[in-house]
């Protein structure tokens, strides 16, 4: 079924806020994948990403962090902290300690915890052996990995469970301190018990930072995030507080994809 996506419904709420995106395009070849986008991200809130697949969640995402340079055309603002970072001359990896990304599959290196989560650090910032010891056990506590490991940093991260190397990957995300941390599907290669983990992670997480998060699963969307943005074909069709858009959506469109009619 085709719907009509020229009458859209976005409600931002009228909180401070993270970062914004302002008439966001993105053109793989000469496909326009994301029609002009603008969006409010509210700080120290969870705004999930949902809509079909196909829909341009991913390629919305991926620009936040600059993550779609190589492959696609990239017009529009993004605002963070008032600056542009989709200006080409902004330094990438200094946006990436501000805005963090973890993916869909687990990706520690095959190396140990301590390395995991101080190569990045050590790379780019002058740090003393104590305060970098106290934020690895700051960053595990904050994922329940420092107890669970009883603080043994020398473990081959690709020894833990899936669900712990995500855990772990969320950790050396947040060993740089960012504002805003990006997630594309970050549990959906998880079983239920290690996805119920990193939500309840999560929903602490927010207290300090701005979280954008991909979901396929509506339930998982429902459970953890303050906003929803429901994408269709490219568009942002639908902005609203969770509570809200799951129970009275505005779009019949939205309607039909929370009950499974099309997605
Ligand atoms: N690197 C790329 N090169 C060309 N086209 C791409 C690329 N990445 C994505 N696309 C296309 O852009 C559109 C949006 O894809 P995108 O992955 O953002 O959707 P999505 O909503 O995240 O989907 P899914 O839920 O399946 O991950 C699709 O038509 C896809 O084929």
């Amino acid at each position: 079924m085709m719907y009509d996506t020229a009458e859209t419904y976005l409600k931002f709420p009228d909180l401070p806020n993270a970062l914004t995106t302002k008439d966001l395009t993105v053109k793989y070849d000469e496909t326009l994948a994301l029609q002009p986008c603008s969006a409010i991200f509210p700080k120290n809130r969870i705004t999930a990403l949902i809509g079909p697949s196909g829909s341009g969640k991913s390629t919305f995402l991926r620009c936040l962090n600059r993550m779609n340079d190589e492959v696609a055309a990239i017009g529009g603002q993004i605002m963070l902290d008032g600056i542009n970072i989709n200006d080409p001359k902004l330094n990438v990896y200094q946006l990436r300690q501000q805005v963090g990304m973890l993916f869909q599959q687990p990706n520690p290196f095959a190396r140990s915890i301590r390395f995991n989560l101080s190569f990045g650090v050590l790379e780019h910032q002058k740090i003393s052996a104590s305060d970098l010891h106290q934020r690895m056990e700051q960053v595990l506590s904050m994922v329940d990995l420092w107890t669970e490991l009883d603080g043994d940093l020398e473990r081959n991260a690709l020894q833990l469970s899936g669900g712990q190397q995500q855990r772990l990957c969320l950790a050396r995300t947040l060993m740089s301190m960012p504002q805003v941390l990006l997630l594309d599907e970050p549990a959906s290669a998880l079983d239920p018990i290690s996805t119920a983990k990193i939500e309840a992670n999560l929903l602490e997480l927010k207290q300090n930072y701005t979280i954008i998060i991909v979901t396929h699963n509506l339930e998982q969307a429902a459970r953890i995030s303050d906003y929803t943005a429901f994408f269709y074909d490219g568009h942002l069709m639908e902005y609203d507080a969770t509570a809200q858009l799951f129970i009275k959506p505005h779009l019949a469109m939205t309607d039909d994809y929370l009950s499974g009619n099309f997605g």
